[in-house]
């Protein structure tokens, strides 16, 4: 088995994978470097959600390596894979998937209620996270009561608050209107880089891809090419999305 590059938090090498015999993942190699704003784009069906469920350790592929922090994910068990979802990696789906019986607060701190984190310390960083999202107002109202885009953010700030490795962002805008896009967006990359934060991102917006570091195209489940924001460096990357999260 080759080693994964020392810089790279997530690698994966020459993933297969198909749902009912229709290919989906067909040959795709993929390096996220430590700190990383990663956009994986592609048009529908082409393989984005797929490799994030694999880079993420959620579904094992057919063929294939994943490895995280040069540790192997794709020959871990069930329990291990679950463990290291839950300690490392935040995971924001395109609709909200909050808990109805809590509150927005507490949904926030779920994850870290969930690692063990003492209730007072993790209701402060919840509440600490609703307030950089701007949706502190929420903070005692439950999901069902709140709108699209608020319950859109109240997860974005769940999986900024367990501090993970690695957010895996699957179309985190796609069901938010324009105005609530470029906000919440905004305010998961600024507060991913501050933080040291790897995210890796699936989006077939290619406005959306323009925040990140890097891109790498899907088509039909294999890599078209990979490109470095045209014309970017880093520092103005860095600096346009600079928020105080
Ligand atoms: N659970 C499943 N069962 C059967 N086929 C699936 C399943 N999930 C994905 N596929 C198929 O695998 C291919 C890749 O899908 P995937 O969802 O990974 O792509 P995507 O780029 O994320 O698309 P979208 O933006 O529509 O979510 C598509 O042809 C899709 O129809």
């Amino acid at each position: 088995m080759e080693a994964p590059p020392d810089n790279d938090v997530i690698w994966a090498r020459s993933l297969h994978h198909s749902h009912n015999g229709s290919p989906a993942l067909s040959g795709v190699s993929v390096g996220v470097h430590d700190g990383e704003i990663l956009a994986v784009t592609g048009p529908r069906g082409s393989g984005k959600t797929t490799l994030l469920h694999c880079l993420s350790g959620q579904l094992v592929p057919q063929q294939g390596e994943v490895w995280f922090n040069s540790v192997p994910v794709h020959t871990m068990g069930p329990r291990l894979r679950e463990r290291l979802r839950r300690d490392k990696f935040g995971w924001i789906a395109p609709e909200p998937q909050l808990v109805p019986e809590l509150n927005a607060w507490e949904n926030v701190a779920l994850p870290l209620l969930l690692r063990g984190a003492p209730h007072r310390e993790a209701k402060k960083t919840g509440l600490e996270w609703l307030e950089r999202l701007d949706i502190g107002v929420c903070a005692k109202k439950r999901p069902h009561t709140l709108l699209q885009g608020q319950r859109q953010r109240i997860a974005v700030a769940r999986a900024l608050a367990a501090s993970p490795s690695v957010i895996f962002a699957d179309e985190p805008t796609a069901a938010l209107h324009r105005a609530d896009r470029t906000h919440v967006l905004r305010t998961l990359t600024s507060a991913a880089r501050s933080h040291g934060i790897t995210v890796v991102l699936a989006t077939h917006d290619a406005e959306v891809a323009t925040l990140a570091d890097r891109t790498v195209p899907l088509l039909d489940g294999r890599p078209v090419a990979t490109v470095a924001l045209p014309g970017v460096s880093d520092a103005e990357g860095r600096a346009a999305c600079s928020l105080s999260v």
